[in-house]
């Protein structure tokens, strides 16, 4: 399990109250994270964290700065993007750090699953040959051991037929195939930080099961932390400790995922629920239970970002509700219960 002050960060929560299991130190520690586009913010005062064999899950509608959250955190924002605010992993800060120690990171201790296993994928060489050079390119490895780990890592994530599979080419194997072979390709250099991106969203249901599943054992088994972007909130229900609920570029809710699922307090996070985004679920189709759409980092509000799309909405939302922590969880709304409690 999570602390919420581990999910945000820490550093400004008096009330957090640690949990037995949470004692080893965050394997990625985002503070304070604002993600400008010129005058922009298309990420705003961010903070989370992860502890080894934990999972994070960013929730949120299409836009809300999910993506651009966890590009942040392997550096890979675009030229025009500029960052503010600390991002650590494993202790080093990455904001900022030369392309090289991003490089040492990047694939070696933390490595990153996107949506389309089929654009990550060189369609031109054959999917062991993939591996194998992800082995070579992050490790000491060569010659037969890169073979045997070729093996190990295929049916380590459940491919069958290795001997025939390795040697096909990415449009030779199925959608669900090719998602496995990325993940074993993220799990080649044996990772502590597996940061993935709506892994299973392009897959059907049975495929986005297994695969869920999959990440949970690996988990187990490696200790990995993992965070997980989804539009989905059964997949969060299924492997999630923590979440943090996104909208227009800032955490508006985070909590242990029990908590959040039994007693959701920010009225987006009650409107994704009531709008059951489930398996099979398009991003970027409307909310039932809600009308609107995110607005446009260009377009925010004075105020509260959600006040024109929500129920509660009143003359107080004209301020900008604070991130407020409470025990395990934090809200930014003025209607969360918790704007009494403990402020931020
Ligand atoms: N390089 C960029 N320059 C300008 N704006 C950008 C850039 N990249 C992303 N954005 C904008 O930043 C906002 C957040 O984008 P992001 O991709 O992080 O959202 P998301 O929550 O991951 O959405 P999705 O679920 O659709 O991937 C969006 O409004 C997007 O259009």
């Amino acid at each position: 399990m999570v602390t919420l002050s581990n999910a945000l960060g820490g550093g400004n929560t008096a009330a957090s109250l640690p949990l037995p299991a949470a004692k080893a130190a965050p394997i990625l520690e985002v503070s304070h994270v604002s993600v400008h586009a010129g005058r922009h913010a298309l990420v705003e005062d961010v903070s989370l964290s992860v502890k080894p064999g934990e999972t994070l899950c960013l929730v949120g509608e299409s836009g809300c700065g999910k993506s651009l959250t966890c590009m942040s955190m392997l550096g890979l924002l675009e030229d025009n993007l500029s960052i503010r605010g600390s991002i650590r992993l494993f202790g080093t800060e990455t904001t900022g750090a030369p392309e090289n120690v991003l490089n040492g990171l990047r694939g070696r201790d933390v490595a990153m699953i996107f949506q389309n296993p089929m654009v990550s994928l060189n369609p031109v060489q054959r999917v062991g040959a993939q591996i194998a050079e992800a082995i070579v390119e992050h490790t000491d490895m060569r010659g037969n051991a890169v073979d045997r780990r070729v093996v190990e890592l295929l049916d380590q994530v459940g491919i069958p037929n290795i001997a025939r599979n390795k040697e096909y080419y990415p449009h030779q194997l199925s959608g669900g195939m090719c998602q496995r072979v990325m993940i074993a390709m993220a799990l080649a250099c044996k990772p502590r930080l597996l940061i993935a991106d709506e892994p299973t969203t392009a897959l059907d249901v049975t495929i986005q099961a297994q695969i869920l599943r999959l990440l949970r054992d690996l988990q187990v088994e490696l200790g990995l932390g993992i965070v997980l972007v989804t539009h989905d909130l059964g997949v969060v229900a299924e492997i999630a400790d923590t979440v943090a609920v996104m909208y227009a570029g800032r955490i508006v809710e985070a909590a242990p995922v029990d908590d959040l699922f039994e007693d959701p307090r920010h009225p987006y996070t009650r409107a994704l629920m009531a709008s059951r985004i489930g398996f099979g679920r398009q991003p970027g189709t409307p909310l039932d239970a809600i009308g609107g759409t995110v607005p446009a980092p260009s377009a925010r509000p004075v105020g509260c970002n959600f006040a024109p799309r929500c129920p509660m909405a009143s003359d107080k939302c004209a301020t900008d509700p604070q991130l407020v922590h409470y025990g395990q969880r934090a809200v930014a709304c003025h209607f969360s219960g918790l704007h009494n409690a403990v402020p931020a």
